[in-house]
C-alpha cells in the first residue's frame, strides 16, 4: 500500500518509497493476527499515524489493497467502508476523547447511540466493570485519574465487540504505572482474540509487544518475525490478487 498527499502542488509520500534503484515506486505491507498486540514506531513524520488512518479505514490509500477479516475492502465506497469500521474496528487516542458532561457509562454508550440497542447501557457498565471500573460508573471524566480516563476510553472503544483496536500513543499521557496498568489491560483485550495496534514512543509499550514495526520515511525499516497465519487487518502494496482464502478471523 502506498499514501501519497497533494498538496500546494506538490507530492508528499507519506507511505511508501522507492526501489533500491530509485526507479520504482514500492508500497508497504503490513497485517496483524487475532489476538496479537503489535507497536509501530519511528520518527515524528514517518508515517505512523498515516499507517493507522489507512488500517482504520480512515482514509484511501493512493495505490494496494486493504482487507478486513478477510473481506477485501478497497473498494467499498464510503458508507460500506463506514459499517465495516463501526462493525470490527475500535480506536483508542492519547487524549482520551471523553465527553467531560457524561458519565462514565453514557461516554461508553455513546458509539450505540444510535443504535437504540435497550441494552447498551448495561453492556457499557459490563465493560466498566471489566477493565476495573465498576466502583466508577456514574463519575464524569473530571472526577476520573487519566488511567481511569483511558480505561474509559478502552470500555467504550470495546463496545460495539471490535476485532481489532487501534490506539494512537495509548500510554502518552499516562505516567509509567499506569500506563503499565494500561498495557495489562490490552494484553487481557487481546486474550480475547483481539487484536490490538499501538503507535507509540514509549519503550515500555514496544518491550509489552508481541511485535515492533519501525517505520522510517514511509517505509517498514525493520520488523519482528512478522505475524502467522490469518490477518485482521492487512494492508498490501501489489494489485490484483484476491483475498486471501480463509481467515481464522472470520469464524
Ligand atoms: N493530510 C495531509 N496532507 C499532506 N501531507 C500530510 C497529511 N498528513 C500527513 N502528511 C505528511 O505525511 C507524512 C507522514 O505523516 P504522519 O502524520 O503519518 O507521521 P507520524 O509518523 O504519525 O508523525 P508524528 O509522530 O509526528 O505524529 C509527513 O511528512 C506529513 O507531513
Amino acid at each position: 500500500m502506498r499514501k501519497e498527499y497533494e498538496t500546494g502542488g506538490e507530492t508528499v509520500v507519506a507511505l511508501g518509497g522507492r526501489s533500491s534503484e530509485g526507479d520504482e515506486l514500492t508500497g508497504i505491507d503490513f497485517s496483524v493476527a487475532p489476538g496479537e498486540f503489535v507497536a509501530i514506531v519511528g520518527p515524528s513524520g514517518s508515517g505512523k499515524s498515516t499507517l493507522l488512518n489507512m488500517l482504520g479505514l480512515l482514509d484511501e490509500p493512493t495505490v494496494g489493497e486493504r482487507y478486513l477479516l478477510g473481506r477485501d475492502v478497497t473498494t467499498l465506497d464510503d458508507e460500506a467502508q463506514t459499517n465495516a469500521r463501526k462493525e470490527a474496528i475500535g480506536f483508542v487516542f492519547q487524549d482520551f476523547y471523553l465527553i467531560p458532561t457524561l458519565s462514565a457509562t453514557e461516554n461508553v454508550e455513546l458509539p450505540t447511540i444510535f443504535e437504540n440497542d435497550p441494552e447498551a447501557t448495561e453492556r457499557a457498565r459490563d465493560l466498566l466493570r471489566r477493565v476495573g471500573l465498576g466502583d466508577r460508573l456514574d463519575h464524569t471524566p473530571n472526577e476520573l485519574s487519566g488511567g481511569q480516563k483511558q480505561r474509559v476510553a478502552i470500555a467504550r472503544a470495546l463496545v460495539n465487540e471490535p476485532r481489532v483496536l487501534l490506539a494512537d500513543e495509548p500510554t502518552g499521557n499516562l505516567d509509567q504505572d499506569t500506563g503499565a496498568q494500561i498495557l495489562d489491560e490490552f494484553r487481557r483485550i487481546c486474550e480475547t482474540g483481539v487484536s490490538v495496534v499501538a503507535v507509540t514512543h514509549d519503550p515500555q509499550v514496544t518491550e509489552f509487544a508481541d511485535r515492533t514495526v519501525r517505520l522510517v520515511d514511509g517505509v517498514i525499516r525493520d520488523r519482528d518475525a512478522d505475524g502467522a497465519g490469518s490477518d485482521v487487518v492487512d494492508v498490501r502494496a501489489g494489485a490484483g490478487e484476491n483475498a486471501r482464502s480463509e481467515s481464522e478471523a472470520d469464524r
